[in-house]
């Protein structure tokens, strides 16, 4: 099997142009020259990760789906000298979920809360309520017949 290239942090920061565009990701080297264009977040997002040295911040911060993840590998020409290339870079555990169905109806799109939303107390203490006042009307309803 071919060995995994291995770069140096001053190889690495070669190649930031528009031209020739690799980023630096949990000690693993993409080239992602050709997918510039197509990035979702844009030409300039992987641009500016790329002339900081290390695209890792960035690349978690925005916290990009699992099929983001796995378009990863496409792109990957080796690591930074130094780091285990058998080790897991582990990414995969800093994503959001591929399915955000769930998160998406517990949330609105600018992360405000939904209008109905309880908890079994409050949907206890809601029964307990009504029981209470339906109570109360039926022995004002018999007191007054
Ligand atoms: C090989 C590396 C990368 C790949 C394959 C990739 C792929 C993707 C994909 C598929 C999306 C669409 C949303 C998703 O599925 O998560 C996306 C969104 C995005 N990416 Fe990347 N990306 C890479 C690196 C980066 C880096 C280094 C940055 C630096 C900031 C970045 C910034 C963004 C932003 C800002 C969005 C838009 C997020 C949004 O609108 O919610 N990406 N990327």
């Amino acid at each position: 099997m071919e060995e995994p290239k291995v770069y140096s942090l001053s190889e690495i920061s070669r190649h930031t142009s528009n031209k020739d565009c690799w980023v630096l990701i949990k000690g693993k080297v993409y080239d992602v020259t050709d997918f510039l264009e197509e990035h979702p977040g844009g030409e300039a997002a992987l641009l500016e990760a790329s002339a900081k040295g290390d695209a890792t911040e960035d690349f978690e911060y925005v916290g990009h789906t699992i099929k983001a993840i796995r378009m990863m590998s496409k792109y990957c020409i080796g690591f930074l000298e130094g780091c285990d290339a058998s080790q897991d870079t582990g990414i995969s555990g800093t994503v959001k979920e591929e399915n955000e169905w769930a998160s998406l109806a517990a949330k609105s799109k600018h992360g405000k809360k939904p209008l109905v939303s309880m908890n079994l107390f409050e949907y206890l203490l809601a029964i307990f309520i009504f029981v209470v006042a339906f109570v109360a009307w039926y022995n004002l309803n018999k007191a007054s017949s």
